[in-house]
């Protein structure tokens, strides 16, 4: 396995071919390197343009991984660790360091992408493979920037349950959140801004309490009535709200939004949880982000969290049990969403449309259920994927019918899994402009109040 290590305060990310002690590597090298990235932009891979003194069998314990590969005419050698086509590249200005032992042999290598690259927000796809990285930051991020969240003992007395809204801007985690927290993806989750459109239930229930969390959309400016609806829905779970929980992400400073909905939490007479989330991509900015966040309002709590490595969730959670009032479960007991099948069948082609369009496209999609039928051996759907524009619909069609077959293909999986049986996705794209300013088309698509 190629043991992948990510240093957030050096901004660089280690590959290392062989299980050997750092000083084992005796020599250094350098050589011009390239990210291999996927359409999110999300990396992948990484080529090396390596020079001819390095011989080819110094490259052995490289090559004795099925993800890497060496075209000798180029000489460039590359590590495809996702194993996909790459959809770009991002060639980078600092030469990767090569680490080679006392025999000339490759073992590893660093490569340092600049500060604007964003390094951080893109290693999702390597996430499987860091494993150095969760060793290594995980309890340090706990203990020197964000101590634990004091685990009270549970409380022996009454049941208690109620609302808990969970808001924040754009792209913190949310829904990433409450997927961790149920245990059980009840929410799309993309890495672009704006995923979640409705205020989604999602119900936690324990022998002491039933949690009911509303994940809402992200709060913005919004250009158009579909996102002038996404707002008022997130806007209204506050005040319904018996906890607010305001998601930030740690590793960005606040902004003017976070201030805006900051002072939309003040006002809420709900108890307030800082809920600090994706500690596991700390950065140096980490504890000048912590107390900027701090300030934004007086909270009950704080606590800090990975949604992503599920780090800190039975804190928050015993924290959030903490502040609900007395009252008995809400729903029944097997509940876990007030979503049905279907809708989140639709949510999840909108999650794939996303995962695989750019710019505009992700945002202008609907997704409708014309057909469910329960047949003998299989579930047939047939849904339409609706857009604003022609060319919209030929990007999402893609040559030969390639884009729509991809985005069928995950859709089609991620549903087999939630129904547990065999499904038949018949998907259809239709154009209607301007839908998302057209209030019968809202109206009809379930955006409305
Ligand atoms: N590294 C890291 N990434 C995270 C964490 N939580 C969420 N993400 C990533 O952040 C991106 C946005 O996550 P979402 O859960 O869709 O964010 P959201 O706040 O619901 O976004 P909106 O629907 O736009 O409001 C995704 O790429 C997630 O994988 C975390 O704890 N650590």
């Amino acid at each position: 396995m190629i043991t992948l290590s990510y240093n957030p305060d050096a901004g660089s990310l280690s590959w290392r071919f062989v299980d050997t002690a750092e000083e084992d590597a005796t020599l250094e090298g350098e050589c011009d390197a390239t990210l291999l990235l996927d359409p999110q932009g999300q990396v992948v891979g990484v080529e090396l343009a390596l020079d001819d003194e390095i011989a080819d069998d110094d490259l052995a314990p490289a090559l004795a991984h099925p993800q890497v590969s060496f075209d000798a005419a180029a000489r460039t050698l590359t590590v495809n660790l996702v194993g996909e086509e790459p959809a770009s590249v991002q060639p980078l200005e600092e030469p990767a360091i090569l680490d080679f032992d006392p025999d000339e042999r490759l073992l590893a290598f660093e490569v340092l992408p600049a500060d604007e690259f964003n390094l951080d927000q893109r290693l999702e796809r390597l996430a499987p493979f860091l494993i150095e990285r969760e060793e290594e930051h995980a309890d340090e991020a706990e203990e020197t920037i964000l101590p634990p969240a004091t685990r009270p003992v549970l409380p022996e007395g009454p049941h208690r349950s109620g609302f808990v809204a969970l808001v924040g801007r754009p792209n913190v985690g949310k829904s990433t959140l409450l997927n961790a927290l149920l245990g059980q993806k009840v929410a799309i989750v993309s890495p672009k801004p704006q995923t979640t459109r409705t205020a989604i239930r999602g119900i936690l229930t324990r022998p002491d309490a039933q949690i009911v969390f509303v994940d809402t959309p992200g709060i913005h400016e919004p250009r158009n009535r579909l996102g002038a609806y996404m707002v008022k829905q997130a806007r209204r779970a506050i005040p319904d709200a018996d906890v607010v929980c305001m998601v930030v992400d740690i590793t960005r400073p606040p902004g003017s939004l976070d201030e805006r909905i900051a002072a939309l939490v003040r006002k809420a007479s709900a108890r307030r949880i800082l809920v600090l989330n994706k500690i596991d991509l700390r950065t140096k900015r980490g504890s000048d982000n912590l107390q900027a966040y701090r300030a934004l309002a007086p909270w009950d709590m704080e606590v800090a969290v990975s949604a992503l490595r599920g780090h800190g969730l039975d804190a928050l959670v015993d924290e959030i049990v903490r502040l609900l009032p007395e009252g008995p479960p809400l729903y029944p007991e097997g509940q876990v969403t007030d979503l049905s099948e279907r809708e989140i069948a639709a949510e999840l082609v909108r999650e794939q449309v996303l995962r695989y369009t750019q710019h505009e496209v992700p945002h202008s999609v609907a997704v409708e259920i014309e057909e469910w039928e329960e047949k003998e051996n299989v579930t047939y759907i047939r849904m339409t994927i609706l857009v604003e524009r022609e060319t919209q619909k030929a990007i999402l069609i893609g040559a030969g019918g390639g884009m729509l077959k991809k985005i069928g293909s995950g859709a089609r999986q991620a549903i087999e899994e939630m129904l547990e049986r065999p499904v038949y996705l018949d998907l259809w794209v239709k154009a209607r402009e301007h839908w998302r300013d057209d209030p019968s088309a809202l109206r009809w698509l379930g955006y409305t109040e």
